[in-house]
């Protein structure tokens, strides 16, 4: 019997929400086969240059962006944990140009799984929290061969989503639409135990997060809203709101998980061809699910991230999410200009 104090660990919380009938037996074990690979995740990350895990790999990815050895490495140990297959037709990731089909796992395989395998990239070699974040879809029945489009679903279409946060502690929170859930690793038991049942973001905040060295970027909304914020007691908002910016989406969340605040990384004028910085399918959407279900809201500024239809597999949106009522003023201002 499980002293009454004594914190479950996560494959007892994951049978517990099957008997619930929440998930089913293949989504269970595709939620513990990620967990394991964080858990893997994790132990690199700690190591740090013992491990000789820090700086770049000297690759690219299909973003532009100079892969860290990190990055890789995890992309690495995600595919290999879930390569058996079973549960899983087909991977997509921010490391990977394409998806990658499970071999052999067809037609057997009913979900695909969307994920960022090191988030917050730019912190890695500055010892600063990191994560990854995923995201599960099912995946069409009846289909011949799995193509790109099958990935592109929306939001709502989720059934699980999560992100891992290597920090002081590695933490990992998800939820299956039955609310969010933390488990913090316990690095003697080497499992995951469960620290924060059903978490609620509240309404309002005094937190925002944001990277203020854009602002001569920003369109007038945002340009309104942040000028009233930082005007503070003295301004229409007649509070004062601090600012905080980890750099790593995953900390930014969970701090806002944790405590309340607004995330935002809009669109901004520096790149006109970017509808923002932040991908859809393996970061917006899965913080998205995660923030609704824990009462906060999440947009575009103009819509639901969860409503936007996908039309490729590394697309960017703007990200605004967070404590409800910001989240609808600040929308309020996109929609109110109309731009
Ligand atoms: O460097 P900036 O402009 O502050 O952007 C930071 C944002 O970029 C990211 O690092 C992008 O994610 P990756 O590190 O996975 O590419 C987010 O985690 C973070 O919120
Ligand atoms: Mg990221
Ligand atoms: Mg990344």
């Amino acid at each position: 019997m499980t002293p009454a104090n004594k914190p479950i660990a996560l494959t007892r919380f994951l049978i517990e929400e099957q008997r619930a009938g929440h998930i089913n037996a293949d989504l269970r074990l595709l939620i513990e086969v990620v967990a394991r690979a964080c858990k893997s995740i994790s132990h690199a990350v700690n190591k740090g240059a013992l491990g000789g895990v820090l700086g770049d790999a000297g690759t690219g990815n299909i973003q532009g962006e100079a892969q860290k050895k990190l990055d890789v490495l995890s992309n690495e140990i995600l595919l290999e944990a879930n390569e058996w297959g079973g549960h899983l037709a087909g991977c997509a990731s921010e490391e990977m140009d394409d998806f990658s089909k499970i071999p052999n796992a067809y037609p057997k395989g009913h979900y695909l799984l969307l994920f960022d395998p090191l988030d917050g990239s730019s912190n890695i070699d500055v010892n600063i929290s990191v994560g990854t974040i995923f995201s599960v879809l099912r995946c069409p029945e009846g289909i011949d061969e799995l193509e790109t489009r099958h990935f592109l679903q929306s939001g709502s279409q989720q059934v699980a989503a999560g992100y891992t946060v290597y920090g002081p502690s590695t933490m990992l929170v998800l939820t299956v639409g039955s609310g969010v859930h933390a488990f913090t690793l316990d690095r003697e038991m080497g499992s995951f135990l469960l620290t924060a049942r059903d978490m609620k973001i509240p309404a309002d905040t005094k937190e925002f997060a944001i990277n203020m060295s854009n602002q001569r970027h920003w369109y007038p909304p945002m340009q309104k809203y942040i000028d009233e914020l930082l005007a503070g007691k003295t301004g229409p908002r007649g509070k004062d709101f601090n600012m905080r910016w980890v750099a790593s989406m995953v900390g930014d969340v969970h701090r806002i998980l944790t405590r309340g605040g607004i995330f935002i990384y809009p669109r901004d004028k520096k790149d006109l061809d970017k509808p923002g910085k932040l991908r859809l399918l393996y970061e917006a959407n899965p913080m998205s699910f995660i923030v609704e279900q824990a009462g906060g809201a999440s947009t575009t500024g103009y819509e639901r991230i969860m409503d936007v239809q996908p039309s490729a597999l590394h697309q960017r949106v703007p990200v605004f999410l967070g404590s409800k009522n910001e989240v609808e003023l600040v929308t309020k201002y996109h929609l109110d200009a109309g731009q």
